[in-house]
């Protein structure tokens, strides 16, 4: 047997994933080795066939993908981009140097940006840059065998997307990124992922072995350890998630309530509603990604059913479009400027009313389906509530027209914006508080939530987080409205004896964290200290 060599890398997407190495050349082709036809309408024409068949991945694919997918269309569909590469063929430039070069100088101008997150779009761009030359080409990109370990500089999304990972495999990038939107999708599937492993020699077909939980790549490996995504996610569930509808009892026997966070209905395929309180907070801004389908009133019902029905009764709290900042539509929101971006949330709904009544009418329709409860995003004044309350009225009134009543449900708001969380004994018409401790913190920690330096800051922050908290509990209290968190924090262990002491009781997590969080409950009174014994 050969030698095994190891060597470290940065871990993007966990677990352990074992196969025969795919050597991917990231760039398709060199320009000069493609004999392309010439002339713009070519190029006019070989970036609709990529459009279309960008469009196709999309409608197989989940929202986060779509949002990936979104992007890259809306780059191509740009006219400067095509003027550009006009420009430069009038200027003598064959068409695949005119493409290339203009696409090359876009990620060149990406690849410098100061920022990680804008440093990870290069790759969005390359893979459409390569598309296009593809269909210049008349060259399909080349998918790669199932199982085996995916081993380049970097990875396209699209090459990801294309791929069947049901048969397992792993990702080995020289460089890529911990948050760039491979490793987004790679952790969504728990496909596991490593980058920045710096060049190493490999041959195509040597077994390879990716460990992202140790942050390790062992080439000549063996199997060990290695088991696949669908066997790790369906372990963690039933080895210990019991049938407790989520109220989960403290060591001196206060009940907790665990409900869980869904950004994509297909994520509940693997969750079981008994394990559950109910969904604590549906992010309907990804499970609605782009603009017609937020225009679609029939679509989104769809969406709204498939959830409430899944819920069987319990209590389903379904969050109205949270968009702009950092979660664009396009076309609707201005582009991100910072975490707190003048337009976002309600704010955006009610600079959109066509919008924001399109989605009252569908919540208001779908309604029937479940216990519903709506709320609503980046709230900052009791006015905005109030606004949004008056259109449900108009649209419950005027479906009530048709013959059928719809009575309106309750609305609560996030409260993740601190002139709000100041104030919340002010917001009496408010029927219940969700805290938003993932926007709360950027805001207090004035950083953004995917900056490069964000871990740290908003891990400083958390001192600050936790007064700020317990003062918004006291102000919530007053009014006697219900209160549950659905930040990141509320399904992370460390921060739960915290969060009890200041006398939460409802936590919405992401699937994944019930087991974990579950098991620190039944540890812990309702104080948050430790019960006796441990
Ligand atoms: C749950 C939250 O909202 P988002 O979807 O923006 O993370 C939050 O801010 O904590």
């Amino acid at each position: 047997m050969a030698e095994r060599d190891s060597l470290k890398a940065t871990s993007a997407s966990s677990g352990v994933a074992y196969g025969p190495a795919h050597l991917a050349e990231m760039p398709v082709a060199a320009p000069s080795s493609l004999q392309p036809a010439s002339g713009y309408q070519a190029l006019i024409d070989a970036i609709e066939a990529s459009v279309g068949e960008l469009e196709a991945l999309a409608a197989r694919s989940d929202a986060e993908s779509r949002d990936i997918i979104d992007f890259q269309i809306e780059v191509l569909r740009d006219p400067t981009i095509a003027e550009t590469a006009e420009a430069r063929m009038d200027a003598g430039e064959n068409i695949v140097f005119a493409w290339a070069g203009t696409l090359d100088d876009y990620i060149g101008e990406l690849e410098t940006a100061d920022e990680e997150q804008v440093r990870a779009r290069a790759v969005d761009i390359l893979d459409i840059k390569n598309r296009v030359l593809c269909a210049l080409a008349g060259a399909p990109i080349a998918d790669f065998p199932a199982g085996s370990i995916f081993v380049a500089r970097d990875m396209e999304p699209s090459r990801f997307l294309a791929h069947d990972w049901s048969q397992g495999g792993g990702i080995a990038l020289f460089n890529g990124s911990a948050i760039g939107h491979v490793a987004l999708l790679a952790r969504a599937k728990s496909i596991p992922m490593v980058v920045n492993t710096g060049h190493f020699n490999v041959t195509e077909g040597d077994d390879i072995r990716v460990d992202a939980d140790s942050g390790a790549i062992t080439i000549h490996a063996d199997g060990a350890g290695a088991e696949s995504a669908s066997t790790k996610l369906i372990s963690m569930f039933t080895d210990a998630s019991p049938c407790d509808n989520g109220e989960v009892r403290t060591a001196d026997g206060t009940k907790i309530l665990l409900s869980i966070n869904v950004n994509d209905p297909a994520d509940l395929d693997s969750v079981e509603p008994v394990t559950t309180a109910g969904v604590g907070l549906m992010r309907s801004e990804f499970a609605v990604s782009s603009v017609a389908e937020a225009a679609s009133e029939e679509k989104q019902i769809v969406i709204y059913r498939h959830v409430l029905k899944w819920a069987a009764g319990k209590p389903v709290t379904i969050r109205m479009l949270d968009i702009g900042g950092d979660k664009p539509l396009a076309g609707l929101s201005v582009p991100p400027g910072g975490p707190a971006t003048d337009l976002r949330g309600i704010r955006l709904l009610l600079a959109h009313p066509e919008i924001a009544r399109v989605q009252a009418r569908a919540l208001l329709r779908a309604a029937v389906h479940g216990d519903l409860r709506v709320t609503l995003p980046m709230v900052t004044f009791p006015s905005e509530i109030n606004e949004m309350r008056s259109i449900f009225r108009e649209e419950a009134e005027r479906l009530s027209s048709r013959g059928m009543p719809h009575p309106i449900p309750p609305i609560g708001m996030m409260v993740e914006v601190p002139a709000a969380a100041l104030m919340l004994d002010t917001f009496e018409t408010a029927d219940f508080f969700s805290l938003g401790t993932n926007d709360l913190t950027q805001q207090l920690a004035a950083s953004t939530r995917d900056g490069a330096n964000s871990m740290t800051f908003h891990r400083a922050a958390i001192p600050a987080l936790f007064r700020f908290l317990e003062g918004a509990m006291r102000l919530a209290a007053k009014g006697g409205k219900p209160v549950s968190i659905c930040g990141n924090i509320a399904g992370d262990p460390q921060w739960l004896p915290g969060l009890l002491a200041i006398g939460l009781r409802h936590f919405s997590v992401a699937p994944v964290q019930l087991p974990a969080i579950r098991s620190a409950i039944v540890g812990l009174r309702a104080d948050g200290t430790k019960a006796a014994g441990d």
